[in-house]
Order: C-alpha cells, then structure tokens, then sequence
C-alpha cells in the first residue's frame, strides 16, 4: 500500500509577466487505493494542480507530502526537490507530443527507466511488459515518436509511465485520442493500479469512460478546488449499494425529499439528475458544509452523471470571484495594443536622449524618466530581473577595475565615472527595449515594416526579405527558450531531476544537446512550413496578410509622453 498525498494551503502563480496567482490556497488529501478525477472548466487549473504536484511548478506557498515525506525540502534558504517523492510517481502531461525528444520509442521508454538504475534485462522486461500493458507492438520500438499517430503516442506515454511501476499516477487527459480499446487498456490499467493499492489523480473531461472508476472526485474552479465529494460523485449501476446508501444520507438530512412513488413503469428510487445536482450545488455552498460519506449519487447512467457534475464546475465557477490583474493593466499589455512603428519610435526616441545625458546627474534624472515611463509596463520586465541584476554587478565590477590603483592602492572615481556613464546609459536603453519584445509581435513587426518601407521594393530593395529575416529573428529567440524550458520540464517530470526548475542539470546536457537542436531544426521546419503556407517566399504573389496596421489614439499618447520626456531631458542636459 502506498502514501496518500497531502496539499496544504499550496498557492502557485504564473511564470509569465502578470504573476497571476494560477491555485490559491488548495487543500487536498488524495488517498491510495483510490482514483480521484480533477474535474473542471478549460482553464480552471487542473494541469496546474497537477504539475505542482509533479514539481514542475514552484510554489508561492503550502506544502505537498506523500506519505511522511515532503516533495520539496530545505537546504539552507533554498527549497530543493525530494528525490525520493519524484521516484515514486510518474506523470503523463496533457499533450502527449510535449514529452518527445528522443529519436527512437526504444530511448524514449529508456530515459524514463534512466532514473531508476535497473540492470540491462530488467529494463528491458520493463519495456515490454509497458507496451503489451498499453497495447503498443514491439515493433514500434525503432519508430520516430513524433511519427506515431496521436493515439500510439497517447499510448506511449501511458507505457513510459507503466514501464516505471509508480506508486503515483498523475495524468492529464489520458483519454484524449484514444481508441475504444485504449480508453478500455487504461481503465484496465488504472483498475489494478488501485488493486495493488496505489493511487491515482486524473484530470479529465471524460466523464464517460472515468466516472465509473472514480473513487473520489474534485472539482477545479478558478485555482481553488472544492472536494466535491468524499467518494465518487456519481456511482455507477456496479456501485449501487455505495450509491443507495449516500441517496440515503441525503434524504435522512432532508437534503432531498422523501423516497417519491414510482416513475413511470419503474419502481427505482433515482430522483432526476437535475433534481439531485440543484440539492448538491445547494448543499456544496452552504457555510462550512462538504458533504461526506458517499456524497452525491445520481442514477446508474453515465450520461445523467455528467448532468450533475456540470452543474456542480458550473454552480461552483460562477460563484469564484474574479482573481486575475485588473482589466485595464491586461489591455494596456496586449501585444496588439500598439502599433509596433509607434513603439519602435518611441524607442529611438528616447534612447537618442538618454545617449545624449553626460554627467551622472544628468543620467540619474534620466533614469527616473525611464522608470517613470516603465511602470505600467512593469510586469513585462519581472522576467528578466535575473538579467538586470547580472548586469548591474557586471557594471560594478568593470567599475572596481576600471577605478582601483595599486601604487598607491586607492580608487580614482575618475576613471570609474566614464564606465558607469556608458554602461549605465546602456542599461537604461536595455530596459526600454525589454517590454518591446512583448509588446509587439513578430508578424507585427514584419507587416509595419512592410507597411512602412514596402515601396522601396519598387527601386529593387529587397525589403519584403529584410522583413521576413528581422521576423524570423523575433520569433526564434522565444522559440528557442521556449524549447529550452520544455527540456529542463521533461528532466524534471521524467529524468526525475531535482535541480532548480527551469535548468537541466549538467549530469543531463550531454544527453539533451543532440535531442534540442534535432528539435529546434523541426520546429524551424514547421515555421517555415506555416510561412510558406501563407504565401511568403514567393516573389510573384502577395503573401496573405489578413489586417493593416493604424496609427491610433494609444499610439499617439504613447508617442507624445515619450516625446515630452524625450524634450525634457536634452533640455535639462543643455542647460546643466
Ligand atoms: N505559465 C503560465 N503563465 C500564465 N498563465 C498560465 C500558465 N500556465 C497556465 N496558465 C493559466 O492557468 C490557467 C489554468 O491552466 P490549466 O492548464 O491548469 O487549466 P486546465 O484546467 O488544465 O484546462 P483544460 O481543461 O483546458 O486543460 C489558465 O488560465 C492558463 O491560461
């Protein structure tokens, strides 16, 4: 028998530039021997909730455990990965193709063995046992990944999972784009999983083919999660003396009327699912009330069951108030709230006066103006604070050299003045461009280029490819980290590393190199794929661009406090 899992008061927010809180104080007990489904709307949290319990997400706050042992632990004042937690479970994430790297199934299933240092013939054992178990043939064992179809990849994951033997299952959607079959194979799979007294946690929208599984059921709404039932929500026909027996609790609380004369024809005691989910709803937001025991049943069909638990995401998410950033900050941070010339202006503008600031005063007044003129755009530059900082020590550094003399030692100012007037100029016109990068989007940019400059094509400029390199340029520096961070998420997930999220460990680099350029040159492939679809390459047809850029009121405000600023500080550098 396995550990239950325990989240306590587990907050967790976004990566990105908001830092909007994604779960908010989440309390949960997942027991094993049990298979508990995560219910919810797209966007509720489900995958969040199950990432965190994965370790692929930092916490704001709370603690996870299973068993006596916490999944994060300290060292000094920093929180590491338990090791022995992520051993004993596995995850599959909701997309199937996010977790491929390697070139082969036969390397994929044997980096998720890798962790767990099994002799030669036990992996191997392993391996087959995890595709007879996902009904995948061992044929496919010298198959690309990525050309597999989505169901057979679906499988595959379901195999790099069973191929470990977690005590844990964490799965994302593990039914989407399977089969009869497959949807059968994983509940056969799930069912012993339980049976061997280890658990589960899916998240779903399945209700068909899981519910009937379900021992327990909560529902995601708005990053909280309401345990909204002990056990199953909905019973199924096999579970009918767990299901009588909570209808029962219901009526002795009076929570539903009295046993009603036979419906037609019948003679079973199932009250209209609509008629129990309005009762749950109503029960599920009464003060200090979740309902125990067996819950909430409705009758045997599956269909009915998934009537009432919409009722009960629906009535729960309408009633979750709205916890994202302000409306207003969300708009002024659109990347198509700007017209990408406007920024670009503003930019040229401003950086010419900062370049023209030449006494440390004048560059501190000109600092302010730039932070002045930051902070609705703020949270664009949180992500690179890390960057900030490396260069504002960078800068002190070259300072210390450039100023310090050893005959006799002292620090000549002097000398350090002109490196903290070039380098700090530049810092300031660093940070005006890094909200730029999000502000605008790299077809933006491509189209006001081409918008702006388009009739230089009629002298021969050849400003449609100048275009399309400075867009390709854009879009593949987030392409990049982006496929970085993919990587150092699968050498948590299923390396089982335990360095700081974000990284792959040096131990790794070797193995993933290979893997992330293979991967970058596809996803290339694929951009350019897209492009060509459009109509870009081709020198005789227009590409198709879909909209044309305005210069509109935001532009022009932008413009005009950029330029007052702009004015201010060459006067103020004038007259100082
Ligand atoms: N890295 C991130 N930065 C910002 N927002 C994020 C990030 N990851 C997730 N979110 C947001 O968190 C919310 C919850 O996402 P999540 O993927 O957990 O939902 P879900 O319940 O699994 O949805 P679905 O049923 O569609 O799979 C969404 O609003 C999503 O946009």
């Amino acid at each position: 028998m396995s550990a239950d899992w325990m989240l306590n008061g587990v907050s967790v927010s976004a990566d990105g530039a908001d830092k909007r809180l994604l779960l908010n104080d989440v309390n949960l007990h997942f027991k094993a021997g049990q298979i508990t489904l995560l219910l919810g709307r797209n966007g509720a949290g489900k995958s969040t909730l199950l990432e965190t319990m994965a370790g692929i997400r930092t916490l704001q706050e709370g603690t996870i455990g299973l068993g006596d042992d916490s999944l994060w632990v300290s060292t000094g004042h920093r929180k590491k990965l338990n090791r022995d937690v992520m051993l004993r479970f596995g995850i599959s994430m909701q997309h199937a193709e996010s977790q491929w790297f390697a070139s082969t199934v036969r390397e994929e299933l044997l980096y998720s063995l890798k962790p767990y240092r099994l002799k030669g013939e036990e992996a191997n054992r392993r391996m087959e046992y995890a595709l007879a178990e996902a009904g995948l043939a061992t044929e496919l064992l010298e198959r690309d990944p990525w050309t597999l179809s989505g169901g057979q990849q679906r499988r595959l994951t379901l195999a790099c999972l069973l191929a470990c033997e977690p005590e844990w299952l964490l799965l994302d959607e593990p039914t989407a784009g399977l089969d009869a079959d497959g949807v059968r194979r994983l509940c056969a799979v799930l069912e012993a999983h339980r049976a061997a007294g280890r658990g589960a946690v899916v998240a779903t929208h399945d209700l068909d083919a899981l519910l009937p599984l379900a021992d327990a059921v909560a529902v995601v709404s708005g990053g909280t999660v309401r345990e909204a039932a002990a056990a199953a929500a909905v019973a199924h026909a096999a579970a009918a003396p767990q299901a009588l027996c909570a209808l029962a609790e219901l009526r002795a609380e009076a929570a539903l009327p009295p046993l009603a004369p036979a419906r037609s024809g019948g003679g079973a005691p199932w009250p209209e699912p609509r008629e129990v989910a309005a009762v749950l709803a109503a029960e599920l937001m009464r003060p200090g009330r979740v309902l125990g025991g067996a819950g909430a049943v409705v009758s045997g069909k599956v269909a009915d069951a998934k009537l009432l638990t919409g009722a009960i995401v629906d009535d729960i998410a309408n009633k979750q108030p709205y916890t994202g950033p302000s409306l207003a900050a969300t708009e002024l941070l659109r990347p198509d709230r700007f017209d990408p010339r406007a920024l670009i202006l503003v930019y040229l503008v401003l950086a010419a006066s900062i370049f023209a600031q030449r006494t440390l005063l004048e560059l501190s007044l000109a600092a302010i103006v730039t932070m002045m003129l930051l902070v609705p755009f703020r949270t664009l530059i949180w992500p690179w604070v890390r960057v900030i900082r490396a260069y504002a020590v960078l800068i002190a550094i070259l300072c210390f050299i450039g100023g310090v003399t050893f005959t006799p030692l002292s620090f000549d100012w002097t000398k350090a003045l002109p490196i903290v007037l070039r380098l700090g100029k530049l810092l300031l016109i660093m940070l005006l461009g890094m909200p730029m990068l999000k502000l605008m989007t790299p077809f933006r940019l491509q189209r006001s280029i081409e918008q702006s400059f388009g009739w230089l094509s009629r002298i021969n400029v050849p400003i449609h490819s100048f275009a399309l390199l400075v867009t390709l340029i854009f879009r593949f520096i987030p392409l990049l980290t982006g496929e970085w961070e993919r990587f150092a998420k699968l050498a948590h997930a299923r390396g089982k590393a335990v360095t700081a999220l974000r990284t792959v460990p040096f131990s790794m680099l070797q193995s993933v190199m290979i893997p992330y350029v293979r991967s970058i040159l596809r996803l290339a492939e694929q951009m350019a794929d897209a492009l060509e679809a459009r109509g870009f390459g081709y020198t005789k047809r227009k590409p198709t661009y879909g909209f044309r850029l305005r210069f509109g009121r935001s532009d022009a405000i932008l413009f005009i406090a950029a330029a007052f600023s702009s004015v201010l500080l060459f006067l103020i550098a004038s007259v100082l």
